[in-house]
């Protein structure tokens, strides 16, 4: 079983994390990317969506023409855990 971040290391996981925000009433987090066009927003999804499978840990995600929403939460532990902060992090590099 994975282990949840500790009150400590979702401070710093939230303080680390350029743009992404905390979900009320949910152990998880959110960012909103805005892309110039679908064709932009779908590239960068493909890109996650390879990594994710890669990395065995995969977002909760909608997208609408140019935006694409991520909510990242670890389902096995209900909650934040490590997985989603690395994730965030490959997320960000993506992102650009
Ligand atoms: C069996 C498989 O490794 C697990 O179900 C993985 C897959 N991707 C996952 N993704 C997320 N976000 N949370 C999980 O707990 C999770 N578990």
């Amino acid at each position: 079983m994975i282990a949840k971040l500790d009150a400590n290391a979702r401070a710093a996981a939230l303080q680390e994390l350029a743009g992404w925000q905390a979900v009320a009433g949910r152990d998880a987090l959110h960012k909103s990317f805005k892309f110039k066009d679908f064709n932009e927003a779908w590239g960068f999804m493909n890109r996650v969506a390879l990594l994710a499978e890669k990395m065995d840990h995969h977002p909760e995600w909608s997208n609408v023409y140019n935006r694409v929403e991520i909510t990242l939460s670890t389902h096995d532990c209900d909650g934040l855990s490590e997985r989603d902060v690395k994730l965030a992090r490959a997320i960000g590099k993506i992102a650009g």
